[in-house]
């Protein structure tokens, strides 16, 4: 069953974010505190977190005097007492913790925007070879709807689970789906998709492998990344993601390079991302190579691409934040459409 949220009044929502004192749910904090139809009524975090009780602007001093709600710990007692009054819950948890709860709030009638990977995969087998865990809720995960802002915005509008794509998928099918949805790559060719992170990609807690003083640039995961399945699924296309970790702290960059078809001009291609790209604010066609310094902290991805005609190789290039249009700005835009509002609405010039 999928349920748009009831709206006729132009109510204001209210909403819990799961996983507040992390780096994404931190960055919805901000953008669904100042947005006119959210109303934060709970910033929630794990069980037995340290983070319990503390304020919210106590673990990100930005926001003192801006939000200074206390953090509140799951529990299933949590979820008896609160669930039933909200509209939308944001999960910016672990995937293990969205794949196990997500059910139960759909049950309770409230929509679930869901930025972790626990329900970006349509087939359950993935998730034990990409994930580490078995789905706890195989018939959720039949009934989630990927949530690429620009290109599902029909799915988004009806469901009431929405798999938030992932920071690296993000940027990918930003570049990929002009080409494919028009049919112009090469059946079966290789396709390569080099990402770059900063390490607020890895998330808020310590890890030496992810420490900023640790970190030079390197591969890492490569062939057996998560977000590999998640690319060649939601493009059609089989893929090789070769992801990167950079010394810098926010920002990703991904760059496709492939083949397209025997008698692709340089005007079809242009014409698949001007139609993609000539009305989505969010998504900007920009006249040279994506920087991550034009992009970080803003909710935009920036896509350039060039053809070599004689090789018929295309190279598309997307830079965006990863914890904006990577994850919480694309939660918004996807709380934002479920509500028949513009996908930009409050995200740009408030
Ligand atoms: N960082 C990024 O660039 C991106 C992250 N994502 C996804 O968003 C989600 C959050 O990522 P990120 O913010 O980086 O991670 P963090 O590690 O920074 O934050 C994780 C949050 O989840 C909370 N949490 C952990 N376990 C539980 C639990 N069992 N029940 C309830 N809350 C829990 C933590 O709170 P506490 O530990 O205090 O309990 C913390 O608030 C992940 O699924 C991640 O994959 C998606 C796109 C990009
Ligand atoms: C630098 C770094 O470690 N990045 C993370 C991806 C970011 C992320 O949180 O992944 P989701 O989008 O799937 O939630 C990683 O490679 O696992």
């Amino acid at each position: 069953m999928t349920t748009a949220i009831p709206d006729s009044n132009n109510s204001m929502q209210k909403v819990a974010i799961i996983g507040a004192s992390g780096y994404a749910g931190a960055e919805l904090v901000g953008l669904l505190g100042k947005h006119k139809r959210a109303q934060i009524c709970h910033l929630v975090v794990s069980e037995n977190s340290s983070s319990e009780g503390k304020l919210f602007s106590e673990l990100h001093g930005r926001f003192k005097g801006v939000c200074d709600l206390p953090l509140q710990a799951f529990s299933p007692a949590w979820f008896d007492n609160n669930a039933a009054d909200l509209d939308v819950v944001f999960f910016a948890t672990p995937h293990e913790f969205s794949a196990k709860w997500a059910q139960a709030f759909i049950d309770a009638g409230v929509k679930i925007i869901d930025l972790s990977g626990g329900f970006r995969l349509k087939d359950a087998n993935d998730y034990p070879k990409y994930y580490g865990f078995e789905h706890a809720n195989i018939d959720a995960l039949a009934t989630a709807k990927y949530g690429l802002a620009e290109w599902q915005q029909d799915d988004i509008a009806k469901t009431n689970l929405v798999a938030v794509p992932g920071c690296y998928p993000t940027a990918s099918l930003l570049c990929l789906k002009p080409l494919t949805v028009n049919n112009l790559v090469v059946e079966n060719s290789l396709v390569v998709v080099n990402g770059i992170s900063g390490v607020s990609g890895a998330g808020r807690s310590a890890s030496l492998a992810t420490n900023f003083n640790e970190v030079s640039l390197k591969a890492y995961n490569v062939l057996q990344h998560r977000h590999q399945p998640e690319i060649s699924q939601e493009a059609a296309i089989e893929v090789v993601f070769i992801p990167h970790l950079a010394p810098y702290k926010r920002g990703l960059l991904a760059t496709v390079t492939l083949q397209v078809k025997d008698g692709v001009t340089n005007a079809q291609i242009k014409q698949a991302f001007a139609q993609a790209y000539s009305d989505t604010p969010l998504v900007r066609l920009v006249a040279s190579w994506p920087e991550i310094g034009n992009v970080a902290y803003t909710p935009f991805a920036d896509v350039h691409w060039q053809f070599d005609e004689d090789k018929q190789v295309v190279v598309v290039s997307c830079a965006i934040d990863n914890l904006l249009k990577g994850a919480a700005s694309q939660a918004v835009q996807c709380f934002n459409i479920s509500l028949g509002l513009a996908s930009e609405y409050s995200l740009i010039n408030t």
